[in-house]
This record gives C-alpha cells, sequence and structure tokens, in this order.
C-alpha cells in the first residue's frame, strides 16, 4: 500500500527540511495564506495555536495536511517578525540578556477532518548584546523574516548563552511533537 500523502502547508524551507529529517518528504508544500495579525491582547500561546489552526485549514488539499506557527514572546508580548532592519534592530534590543519564550503551534488535518494539534514551548536567553554585536547580526541579514528577528540555526547562537526545550521548535518545527502529532493521526511513518 502507498504511503498516505502528507502536504506541508508551509512557505519555510526550514520546515520542510526538519520534516526531512523525520523521513518524510512532503507531496506538495502549498503555503496558506492568511491573516497574521494578532487579535486584540491575543496571548502568545493562544495566538500561535491560531495561526498554525488557520494555516492547516487554509490549505484545499486531501490527504494529511500539517501547518505550524513560531512566535517568539517576551512576557505576555508578541515580538514581531523581522521584515525590515529597524524591526530586527528592536527586537534583539529587547531579547538583549533576557530570557524569553519561544512557541511552536503545529497542526495536523488527517483526510477524515481530524485536526490535531500540540504546542512546543522553549526558553531561550540571549548575552547581554553590545551595539556592535547588534549591529554585526543586522548585517548578516539572517534575521529576515524570522520570528524575533533572530535564527538560532545560524550567527544568533553564538550569542545565545542558553536555551531549553526543542531546539527543532526554535527553528518552527518541533520534531518531537511533530512525531507523536503523525502516529497519533494514524499517518504512518517510516
Ligand atoms: C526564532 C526563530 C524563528 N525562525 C523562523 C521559523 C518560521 O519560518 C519563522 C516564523 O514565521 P512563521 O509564520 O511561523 O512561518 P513562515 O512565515 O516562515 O512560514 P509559513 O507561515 O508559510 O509556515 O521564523 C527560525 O528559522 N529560526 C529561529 O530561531
Amino acid at each position: 500500500m502507498d504511503a498516505p500523502a502528507l502536504i506541508l502547508a508551509s512557505a519555510s524551507p526550514r520546515r520542510r527540511d526538519l520534516l526531512v529529517r523525520l523521513g518524510i518528504e512532503p507531496k506538495a508544500i502549498v503555503p496558506a495564506e492568511i491573516d497574521e495579525t494578532p487579535q486584540k491582547d491575543e496571548l502568545p500561546r493562544a495566538y500561535a495555536r491560531r495561526m498554525a489552526h488557520e494555516k492547516a485549514c487554509a490549505v484545499d488539499e486531501t490527504g494529511y495536511v500539517l501547518a505550524g506557527d513560531t512566535v517568539v514572546a517576551v512576557g505576555r508580548r508578541i515580538m514581531p517578525k523581522g521584515e525590515d532592519e529597524a524591526t530586527a534592530r528592536k527586537c534583539l534590543t529587547l531579547l538583549s540578556g533576557r530570557r524569553h519564550r519561544v512557541l511552536s503551534a503545529i497542526a495536523l488535518r488527517a483526510p477524515d477532518g481530524t485536526l490535531r494539534e500540540r504546542l512546543s514551548e522553549s526558553v531561550v536567553r540571549f548575552k547581554r548584546l553590545s551595539t556592535e554585536e547588534i549591529e554585526h547580526y543586522i548585517a548578516s541579514g539572517e534575521w529576515h523574516g524570522k520570528a524575533g528577528g533572530y535564527a538560532i540555526q545560524g550567527l544568533a547562537e553564538s550569542l545565545i548563552e542558553w536555551m531549553q526545550g526543542s531546539h527543532s521548535g526554535v527553528v518552527g518545527l518541533p520534531l518531537y511533537d511533530t512525531r507523536i502529532l503523525l502516529q497519533s493521526s494514524g499517518f504512518r511513518l517510516g
């Protein structure tokens, strides 16, 4: 019997690469087009879950549809994505020398329409960053499109003193949770 098809509802090449580490090559990559504006007073966990859920539902495909959403949070505050240098600089200035949370929600829609979700939560602490370190990081461009204006999988890891949780979750697809989600939805892993 053929393995069931898995559609990855994400434009993130990191999510695809992480999925491949589970031995799964998505049959198709179909990024979900949704409004990613947080609601008024929406808390980071609720926001990440809602985004993953909406992305999984927005894709009009049959088979298993997997979506994810990664949010960097300082307390109750949702940090923006690194859209431009000024935003990334603001994020790094705020994250400097303090702990923050990285929430990675995943949602899986099974062929029968059942939707299951999981949330991975990690804590990351940057060293106290000097202006030079921030500017050097900004010049790398690695912050572009990344939640909280940094990417742990690149240069930023050398500025991170400590982390607790799921490294793959911070990068965008928590592998432990993804495996559990796929198994509990009846997806046959190799
Ligand atoms: C914190 C952090 C985030 N990120 C990335 C993961 C996500 O791709 C991105 C957060 O934005 P997301 O909205 O989660 O994902 P996306 O817009 O890249 O893709 P899609 O919505 O189509 O699935 O930030 C890293 O790559 N490294 C990190 O260390």
